[in-house]
């Protein structure tokens, strides 16, 4: 997917909304476990139920390993059902990935071509060898953690490095790497108060935003301070619209949750 036609679903949907499809067993309606495979019955009826109001689904690949063999061949027919079904949405694989660079190549071809996903997200430690092998897809982008949502991005990225918080050298240095068109950055809903200077390093990527919804980051502060003139934000809700509901009416409450967040975008973006 172009970044054009990415920009186009939001204007048409009026949404910058990313489902995150973290699918948990102990969490999924009791009567879907009766299912040949309970993780895809699930995710397909999410993805049915919510994909006129979202722009993107963020599948968390730990939710799938989690199970071994079976877990992996649930993601597979999740991306596979996206891709034939929704090929208009944007697909983000959550794996964190990034090592040295022939193994981060395997990688990008595990996730770009074997699975088709259009984006994965990377850690930034290993630098630019790690990171580069995954701009070397067309149309393929890489998403980059620069500043998480958890309480532990305190540990590190914060911290002063060469005069700057580690999080903006990630910024930085990462912008001049070959193909950094294809970046995109992870900067987490709980931290909406940089996007500022955030937005002074990289004003044109993309932003994935997770933390919305159950770790209570806010959606307007983070449109606020992280919007461009393309909008640029991709905001990911997931448990606050999977487990909206555990009974037989969850796909009713996921979508009621999904479109309380697209009806405040659509406020935000008139
Ligand atoms: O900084 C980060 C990076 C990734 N995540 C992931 O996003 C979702 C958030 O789930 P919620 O249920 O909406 O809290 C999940 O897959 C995280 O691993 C993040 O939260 N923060």
């Amino acid at each position: 997917m172009t970044l054009d036609q990415l920009y186009h679903q939001i204007q048409k949907k009026k949404s910058f909304l990313c489902v995150g499809l973290d699918v948990d067993l102990e969490k999924i309606p009791a009567h879907l476990l009766q299912e040949d495979d309970p993780i895809f019955a699930f995710a397909k009826a999410i993805i049915d139920a919510t994909h006129d109001l979202c722009v993107a689904y963020k599948p968390n690949t730990a939710f799938f390993e989690a199970y071994g063999v079976k877990g992996w061949q649930s993601l597979e027919k999740i991306i596979k059902y996206l891709n034939e079904n929704y090929p208009d949405h944007f697909t983000i694989a959550d794996a964190k990935r990034g090592d040295i660079g022939n193994t981060s190549t395997r990688y990008a071809k595990a996730f770009f071509e074997q699975l088709n996903f259009d984006s994965v997200t990377i850690a930034p430690y290993m630098g630019k060898d790690g990171v580069e092998p995954f701009l070397a897809f067309k149309d393929k982008y890489a998403i980059l953690l620069a500043l998480t949502s958890n309480a532990g991005a305190y540990d590190y990225q914060t911290l002063t490095a060469d005069a700057l918080p580690v999080y903006q050298q990630v910024l930085k240095t990462a912008s001049q790497y070959k193909n950094s068109d294809r970046l995109m950055y992870v900067v987490g809903a709980t931290k909406a108060e940089y996007l500022k200077e955030i937005r002074q390093i990289v004003p044109d990527s993309f932003l994935l935003v997770p933390g919305v919804g159950a770790q209570g980051g806010s959606l307007e502060e983070v449109y606020k301070y992280g919007a461009n003139d393309r909008v640029g934000l991709l905001v990911n809700s997931s448990r606050g619209i999977l487990y909206a509901s555990q009974e037989e009416d969850f796909e009713d409450a996921a979508r009621a949750e999904a479109f309380e967040l697209q009806q405040a975008m659509e406020a935000l973006l008139d």
